[in-house]
């Protein structure tokens, strides 16, 4: 390799602009070819950093600005041999396609997942009787257009739908009429029942799912024979797909595809391009889609923004005048605002934004909150906070304030002494029977569960790491927990990698209780509420000593904290500015509040975060118009 080339890759590696697993990729590269332009290899290294920050690609174009030797690529980078175009070599390691440079995997699975959507755009037709059975389902009501009914509408018409909105705007609600309604026409035609399944991208995302929409099943107008064929069990996207271990591969795929005719996809915000890849590939070519998620939330962990990407002009509708027309005849609504026949695509006409809060009325501080944040409005945010809402607060975020707030919770929001207490004044009889002590189980996980405390990163003064150490001191002094290391009674842990034997998943949360061992003695367990596989939740005591990768959890990053909802949330932010300082991190943990929530930040560093809405690079949204 060119000695200038090696010196640049050593060089970004000391100075953290590149991951050890960068130049070792660009190494890789080199040794297919030796003499090659070594900008190629320098490209490839950026490519690959990308990666890491959640990118699928790079623009050629941004990668003179991280190395002005990469100019004027576009001259350059198709002329090596491990470069190819979207219609050339299937074998090059890296792909040129539209000015972003792509590591072939990434390439490949956006192809696969836009091909995959693309061959469900194309419109079906509207089942008989739709809007006769919608006007059912969704009885008139005043004001404003109802979404809800559009995105019903338009989730029948075609096999692809995708439903966004922000926190209790219907989407599940949405869904289950829409299963209702899917149903009761396949009945009324003297068709199968079809077969419905329900998926999240993480066990908590499917639980939450799973609690919500059995009471909205039972609360249903529609037959009871059409109630009973809507399943009320979710389950992971991993389990749904037959993950293996060791492997990236799974059981279900284009040759094995799912026997299902509707997916539904909860939290798809979560999923990553792969996860989206493999998941498409497994469906039957006629089944439909149906995803549901809240565009402006966290990305996934893992590279892509699927939803992001699929819902980018969905705040403008852009509706073709035959949609507006059609939705005029079988809903009764005009949607002429958000039509646009200028600009207007397949895709557009398959996504809907749910756009009424109503967990959140007018009233709402949390609300309020979270709609100036993803407009980008510090003075809303400022107005938001100096209202005289009680549901949102603001506490200066000095070390001993946040563990304060974390252990007695303000006014009217708890904090984690009220699990605490919950478990001492709950606490079975020391004869009481198994099944009392698996309720109590239950009850603690919940209890726990009214209150979380959310941090930006891991690490640093902010982080959780110290936040977990500050607080469980902060427990220990005031009587609540008798230890702050090793197992005691009330450490709540999560579970950081997947363990299948336990049937634990990464992110499942249990609390340490006394219970009795079996063998007339009291012993330390972990409480989890795991699914069976039917789809129910049971309480599992697990052997502290079993569990190998745990952490201590009174408080947790947001982006784990996904998919889950509290009723007092605490979100603390770091007091230095730092690129995982985000408008979507910020939503995110406004978003995961119920009635409370609790900022602990400076002002500043709100603004910073807030000013800074991130666009992952993707060609998803190129391909798909
Ligand atoms: N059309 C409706 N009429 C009456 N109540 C509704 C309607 N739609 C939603 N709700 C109520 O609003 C609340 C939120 O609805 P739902 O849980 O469906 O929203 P969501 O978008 O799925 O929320 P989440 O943020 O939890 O994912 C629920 O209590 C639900 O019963």
């Amino acid at each position: 390799m060119n000695a200038q080339v090696m010196t640049w890759l050593d060089r970004g590696v000391q100075e953290a602009r590149l991951r050890p697993v960068d130049r070792a990729f660009a190494r890789f590269l080199a040794s297919l070819d030796d003499a090659g332009d070594g900008r190629v290899l320098m490209a490839a290294a950026l490519a690959s950093r990308e990666l890491g920050e959640g990118h699928i690609c790079v623009d050629i174009e941004a990668l003179a600005l991280a190395e002005p030797l990469l100019s004027d690529a576009q001259a350059w980078l198709p002329d090596s041999i491990l470069v190819g175009s979207a219609e050339s070599d299937p074998n090059t390691p890296l792909v040129l396609d539209a000015g972003l440079l792509y590591l072939r995997r990434f390439w490949r699975d956006e192809a696969r997942v836009a091909d995959a959507i693309l061959s469900r755009l194309v419109a079906s037709g509207a089942p008989a009787d739709l809007a006769q059975e919608l006007d059912r389902l969704f009885p008139a009501e005043a004001g404003a257009i109802n979404w809800q009914k559009v995105a019903c509408a338009v989730a029948a018409r075609g096999s692809f739908a995708v439903i966004t909105g922000g926190p209790g705007t219907g989407k599940t609600t949405t869904v289950v009429r829409l299963l209702g309604l899917l149903q009761t026409l396949a009945h009324k035609r003297d068709e199968p029942r079809l077969r419905i399944r329900l998926a999240a991208p993480t066990g908590k995302a499917a639980a939450r799912l799973n609690a919500s929409i059995a009471g909205q099943i039972e609360r249903l107008d529609v037959d009871a024979a059409v109630k009973q064929a809507i399943p009320a069990e979710v389950t992971t996207l991993h389990r749904l797909l037959g993950s293996r271990p060791d492997t990236r591969a799974f059981r279900h795929d284009r040759d094995n595809p799912l026997h299902l005719d509707v997916l539904v996809i909860d939290e798809a915000s979560m999923i990553d391009l792969e996860m989206m890849a493999a998941t498409l590939d497994a469906l039957p070519r006629d089944a439909r889609l149906i995803l549901l998620g809240d565009k402006d939330q966290l990305s996934s962990v893992e590279a892509g923004a699927v939803l992001g990407d699929l819902c980018a002009r969905a705040d403008a509708g852009h509706y073709a005048p035959s949609t507006r027309d059609w939705l005029a005849a079988v809903c009764g609504v005009d949607v002429a605002a958000w039509t646009d026949g200028a600009d207007a695509h397949a895709l557009d006409q398959r996504v809907v934004m749910l756009r009424r809060s109503r967990r959140f009325g007018e009233d709402s501080g949390i609300g309020a909150l979270a709609q100036a944040i993803n407009a980008g409005d510090a003075g809303a945010v400022t107005r938001a906070f100096a209202g005289t809402r009680g549901d949102i607060a603001f506490v200066a975020p000095s070390a001993a304030a946040i563990a304060a707030l974390a252990i007695d919770g303000r006014e009217g929001a708890p904090g984690h002494r009220d699990y605490l207490d919950w478990i001492e004044r709950e606490r079975p009889a020391i004869d009481a029977s198994f099944e009392a002590f698996q309720r109590w189980g239950a009850g603690a996980l919940a209890a726990y569960a009214r209150f979380q405390l959310l941090c930006a990163t891991r690490h640093g003064e902010a982080g959780v790491d110290k936040q977990n150490e500050r607080i469980a001191q902060g427990l220990l002094d005031r009587g609540l927990i008798d230890a702050v290391t090793g197992w005691y009674e009330g450490r709540p842990v999560m579970v950081t990698r997947n363990d299948y034997a336990l049937g634990l998943m990464n992110g499942d949360v249990g609390v340490t209780l006394w219970v009795p061992d079996g063998q007339g003695s009291m012993a330390l367990r972990v409480a989890f509420v795991v699914m069976d596989e039917q789809g129910g939740e049971r309480t599992r005591f697990v052997v502290p000593s079993r569990l190998s990768a745990v952490d201590t959890v009174y408080a947790m990053t947001v982006h784990k904290s996904q998919g889950s909802e509290f009723e007092h949330t605490a979100l603390a932010l770091p007091s230095e500015p730092s690129p995982v300082l985000t408008r979507e991190l910020v939503y995110t943990g406004v978003t995961r509040a119920r009635t409370h929530f609790t900022l602990l930040a400076a002002p500043d560093m709100l603004g910073y975060a807030v000013s800074r809405k991130t666009r992952r690079a993707s060609g998803l949204l190129r391909r798909l118009l």
